[in-house]
């Protein structure tokens, strides 16, 4: 047996929840408990175990007394035996490795909401990051893939429900169904540790395709638990546009645009880089404590990174500190190419800034409402940056020249 660093093993013990995917079904309103990530940007908390957590076996022997007080003395029945951790463990690995043949398919994974996982335990899948594109996700992933008590996907962005199932996944045929589960998530090597990782995938698109996609996965995985990053939208619609110009693809905004990114800049507000209008069928579909917002300029700030990476990870109901607190810089382009800036006139950034404020405040409401960070620190991050731009980037008359930076 492979001997685990004393380190590993200190902050598992600390951090690992028994049943730790319960634990975060059941996170605490926004504000119960201080984040450790910057404190303008604090997230909804799961208490760990040595909390105020409730074992298995102390919640069914409380469930048992109050029955039995409800019960005249004459009917009360003798209680069965309270199952025992190690009973619930062995029932969920049969249970979930029950679906694992070519006709079972992703119906049968969906009756684990109805099974308890046991000690340590994670359903399967059980997360996924789903956006947004250029936000920093394969960062994210690979971070997130070096954990022990965590099993990536391959790839990264299988796009399985969008592309593989044309937008129909409970329709989806069942020999696709079985290989998402077997090659792209990885099913056996799950099932070897008797699903104590949590699986999970990183499509990128999904974000964006919810009002189909959201219902589909709701019915399928209701547990599911759905990370997402936000860029500051006019970096993030100019380094999609800049991704599609380097992988060849047409970009059809930018020849409209004679060749500037402003006629890009002006369509991708409207539309991807619109958050909110893409969050609310997530919203719509399963509870807001499944969904974890953040904002890409905390996240990658090199101040908050470490807190920002613990925070999710405590949500995500594994060992914070592992595998450590760096985030890597994946699918880098701003920092090495065009490192110049984008061209553009002030009065034309000042407007992309008005669109950017628009988007942002729509996006503030929902981060304000379901309690996902401090809306002032998210405001002020992005409020920063246009003013940076406008301040060192631009020369002072409307039809001055900038030369814009992405955040
Ligand atoms: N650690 C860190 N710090 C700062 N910035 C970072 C970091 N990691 C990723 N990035 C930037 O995130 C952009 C890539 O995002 P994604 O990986 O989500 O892109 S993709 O949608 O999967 O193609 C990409 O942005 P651009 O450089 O503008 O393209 C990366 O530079």
């Amino acid at each position: 047996m492979t001997q685990q660093p004393a380190e590993q093993q200190q902050a598992q013990q600390a951090d690992s929840q028994p049943a730790a995917e319960q634990q975060a079904a059941q996170a605490q309103p926004a504000g119960s408990r201080p984040a450790e990530g910057k404190a303008g940007q604090q997230q909804q908390q799961a208490p760990t175990q040595q909390e105020e957590w409730p074992t298995q076996q102390q919640e069914q022997q409380k469930q048992q007394e109050q029955q039995q007080a409800q019960q005249p003395e004459a009917q009360q029945a003798p209680a069965p035996p309270a199952k025992r951790g190690i009973d619930i463990y062995r029932e969920f690995q049969a249970n979930v490795s029950s679906c694992f043949n070519e006709w079972a398919g992703l119906e049968c994974l969906r009756q684990q909401k109805d099974w308890t996982p046991g000690p340590g335990q994670y359903r399967f899948p059980h997360f996924a990051i789903i956006g947004f594109q250029k936000c920093a996700t394969t960062s994210l992933f690979h971070h997130l893939a070096q954990h022990p008590q965590v099993l990536h996907s391959f790839p990264k962005e299988p796009e399985f429900f969008t592309e593989t199932c044309n937008f129909n996944a409970l329709r989806c045929n069942r020999s696709a169904q079985f290989q998402y589960m077997r090659d792209v998530l990885r099913f056996v090597d799950a099932q070897s540790i008797n699903f104590t990782a949590a699986a999970f995938e990183g499509s990128t698109h999904y974000a964006l395709e919810g009002r189909w996609l959201a219902p589909q996965m709701a019915h399928l995985f209701p547990w599911l638990r759905m990370i997402v990053s936000m860029r500051e939208p006019i970096s993030q619609a100019i380094s999609m546009v800049f991704h599609n110009l380097d992988s060849n693809r047409n970009v059809g905004c930018y020849q409209r645009g004679n060749g500037q990114i402003y006629r890009c800049g002006l369509e991708y507000l409207e539309d991807e880089s619109r958050y909110a209008n893409w969050l609310k069928p997530w919203l719509a579909a399963y509870p807001p404590e499944q969904l974890y917002l953040f904002q890409y300029e905390n996240l990658t700030a090199t101040e908050n990174t470490m807190g920002a990476l613990r925070d999710l990870k405590r949500w995500l109901g594994v060992a914070k500190a592992l595998p450590n607190d760096e985030l890597p810089v994946s699918n880098a382009r701003h920092q090495t190419k065009q490192t110049e800036g984008w061209p553009m006139l002030r009065w034309q950034y000042w407007k992309l800034v008005e669109k950017a404020r628009r988007n942002m405040m729509e996006v503030v409401e929902i981060v304000e409402q379901y309690g996902y960070a401090d809306p002032e620190g998210w405001v002020k991050n992005w409020e920063a940056w246009w003013q940076m731009n406008l301040d060192e980037r631009c020369g002072a008359a409307p039809d001055s020249e900038c030369m814009i930076l992405l955040s």
